[in-house]
């Protein structure tokens, strides 16, 4: 007798368990794997529309030769300026090179001049160019070949920025020409460190020659300003998909239309952060630098690869380009009411612009810069960039779910498992960030433009916890807060407590200006003169004593201060005026408890309030002995009105 029988059909309640075919669907139209994958794709136009809508755009020339032109105008950015030859260019991810040989489109070399002779073995490669991909193709780029990408639980792009977590501006340098020389702020307290000439095209040369030694580069063609009449053309060429995402959230997005009409930008960056620059080069003085040529119109980057010197390197363009057309730059928030009443939001770094003018209230125009013409205001860029530490869903709901697909998040922290972000983690730097679209904003008002502001409220995260959560200016007291431009942060918070550093950074933006701050503040003046809008000074920083005794004001608080200026009740308050600083200070405000709207309420010890009120006045004082010979405009009076409107003591 040998062993049982194996039965290999199992049964189920003694029911013989059928094998299944399952024929609910008629079977794939493809032979083979690589038949399969070429149904997957369909050819589509090479941006995303920023309605999100499918245009129905029927291009008015061939595809073919679209993409030649965008090549020979990429391979004329690219050119070297001593071979004379820009390089051989091919669209398209090089990894897919075998695949695709059918649909790329190459350009042989771009000439200036006649054909050189002596080539050299980088003239002999081609440069893959991946141009305004959509960000779903640069999650791919930066999964597969940039280290520290990852997913978020959210569907975010987590990303390193490197080595540098902020920008630097001390390594910010501007050519000084014949014509920028006398245009631009030059010297003491100014952002604008010189270079000349010949360097900037040292550090171009070093920027373009990295570039064309890889295999691939990004290139973003996109806008800057919301208003149409004032509208610049930005090309980016960077070597990490990183980048391009950050700029194509935060630059102005073409639609397949605008894009075929591009032609040649008014302005180019040449993004090589990831390759130092030569310290034998004369000027240099760290591995960093930022340089901005503006009768070239181009900008380079060596040395850092933190993405906010491109927004900010185009926001100091800006600040160059628009004044010279009576339009006013703001390094500012901007959103708007119901009724068409419009807030502008100055402060430096961290002060609450992003925070404040996303307000689930009222429309968002843009959270950080602007332009002020005669036809309104108009935000300069296409997408936001929010600060993230400690950020939380019951504060900053709009913040919080605008962290989704598409967005870059940087240098955060999260669970390697669940892949869930903490934002309050340090490890990597403070300065955590997020850049998204600003349509992923549920309340952004597109197109992002608005009438003449209303209000313009200057915001100082004030530290020694003395000046008032709000104040009304007069319009010389917001020329002296404009051009002061006070914050007060706290140096380091890791060994116990520390004085807190008291900051002026003229037009709150020093480091992006161009010009003489009085000159920025002059136009600002005649501007809300002209539209009657009224100044506030709001401290969104500490009460009850100063960084260590007291404790910030609470976000709730500052939210209904800045709900009662919007609806015009603050306006019609009653008001004590203040020692030292001659600040209008409101007896009541609805939703905030009184005693907290004089600051010397707050403070325990009386004497040590007096001391560290006139100690940051004399900060002040100070600070703005470096404007007391400049006019202020057309006017002497308002330049003797703005003198005394500081404070007094
Ligand atoms: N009372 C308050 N008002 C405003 N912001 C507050 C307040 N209390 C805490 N905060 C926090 O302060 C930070 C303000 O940063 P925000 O991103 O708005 O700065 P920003 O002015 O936009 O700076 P940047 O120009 O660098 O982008 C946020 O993290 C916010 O949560
Ligand atoms: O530019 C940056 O990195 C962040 C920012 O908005 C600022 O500092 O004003
Ligand atoms: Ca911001
Ligand atoms: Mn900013």
């Amino acid at each position: 007798m040998g062993l049982a029988k194996i039965h290999t059909e199992k049964t189920v309640d003694g029911d013989p368990m059928v094998v299944c075919h399952d024929d609910s669907g008629p079977p794939v139209k493809a032979q083979t794997i690589h038949e399969l994958h070429s149904l997957q794709k369909k050819r589509s136009a090479p941006t995303t529309p920023i309605n999100g809508s499918k245009s129905s755009f029927s291009p008015t020339i061939s595809e073919e030769e679209l993409h030649k032109q965008q090549l020979q105008s990429i391979s004329a950015s690219l050119a070297s300026l001593t071979r004379e030859t820009g390089p051989k260019l091919v669209k398209g991810d090089p990894a897919n090179r075998k695949a695709e040989s059918q649909k790329v489109t190459h350009v042989e070399h771009y000439h200036h001049h006649a054909p050189t002779l002596n080539i050299s073995d980088s003239a002999l490669k081609f440069t893959h160019v991946l141009y305004n991909l959509s960000p779903p193709e640069l999650y791919e780029q930066a999964i597969k070949y940039e280290t520290g990408s990852f997913i978020t639980s959210t569907g975010a792009l987590a990303t390193l920025s490197g080595a540098k977590t902020g920008r630097s501006p001390r390594d910010k340098r501007v050519v000084k020409d014949k014509t920028t020389e006398n245009e631009l702020w030059w010297g003491k307290g100014s952002p604008n460190i010189e270079m000349d000439e010949q360097t900037f095209l040292v550090n171009r040369e070093r920027a373009v020659d990295y570039l064309n030694s890889l295999d691939k580069v990004f290139v973003n063609d996109q806008f800057l300003n919301w208003d149409l009449e004032h509208r610049i053309k930005v090309r980016i060429v960077s070597a990490r998909a990183y980048h391009s995402l950050f700029m194509h959230n935060m630059c102005i997005r073409p639609t397949p239309e605008e894009l075929e009409s591009f032609g040649t930008p008014d302005f180019t960056i040449y993004n090589a952060g990831k390759f130092p620059c030569n310290r034998f080069t004369h000027y240099m003085t760290s591995s960093t630098s930022i340089d901005i040529n503006l009768d070239r119109k181009e900008m380079v980057i060596l040395g850092t690869q933190y993405a906010g010197e491109m927004k900010k390197g185009l926001f100091s363009l800006m600040h160059y380009l628009m004044p010279k057309r009576q339009i006013l730059s703001l390094h500012s928030g901007c959103n708007v009411g119901k009724d068409g009443d419009v807030a502008l939001f100055f402060g430096l770094s961290g002060t609450g612009k992003t925070t404040l003018s996303t307000d689930h209230n009222r429309y968002l125009i843009g959270d950080d810069e602007h332009c002020w013409s005669e036809n309104g205001v108009s935000n300069i860029e296409g997408g936001c960039y929010a600060k993230c530490i400690d950020l939380s869903r019951e504060k900053e709901p709009d913040i919080w779910n605008a962290i989704k697909f598409g967005t870059v998040l940087e240098n955060i922290v999260f669970d390697e498992h669940t892949r869930e972000v903490d934002y309050s983690d340090k490890s990597v730097t403070e300065n955590t960030r997020a850049a998204y679209p600003i349509e992923y904003i549920p309340n952004a008002k597109i197109p992002c433009v608005g009438p003449h502001p209303r209000n313009v409220i200057l915001l100082a995260c004030d530290a020694f916890g003395v000046l008032p959560p709000v104040s009304k200016l007069s319009l010389a007291q917001t020329m002296y807060h404009f051009i002061s431009g006070y914050t007060a942060l706290v140096a380091g918070t890791e060994e116990g407590v520390k004085e807190p550093q008291a900051t002026f950074s003229a037009c709150f933006g020093a480091a992006f200006i161009m010009l003489h701050p009085t000159k920025y503040a002059a136009m600002l003046a005649e501007k809300m003169q002209k539209h009657g809008a009224t100044g506030w000074l709001v401290n969104t920083g500490w009460s009850g004593g100063s960084y260590g005794s007291g404790n910030r004001l609470k976000l709730a608080y500052t939210r209904k201060i800045i709900d009662s200026i919007h609806s015009g009740e603050l306006l019609k308050a009653n008001y004590t005026k203040s020692e030292v600083f001659g600040l209008e200070i409101p007896t009541e405000i609805e939703g905030v408890p009184s005693e907290i709207l004089d600051p010397q309420n707050t403070w325990s010890d009386k004497k040590v309030y007096m001391d560290t009120l006139l100690k940051l006045g004399g900060l002040f004082k100070k600070n703005f002995e470096g404007f007391v010979n400049y006019q202020i405009g057309e006017d002497n009076q308002l330049t003797d009105e703005i003198l005394a409107a500081g404070p007094i003591f």
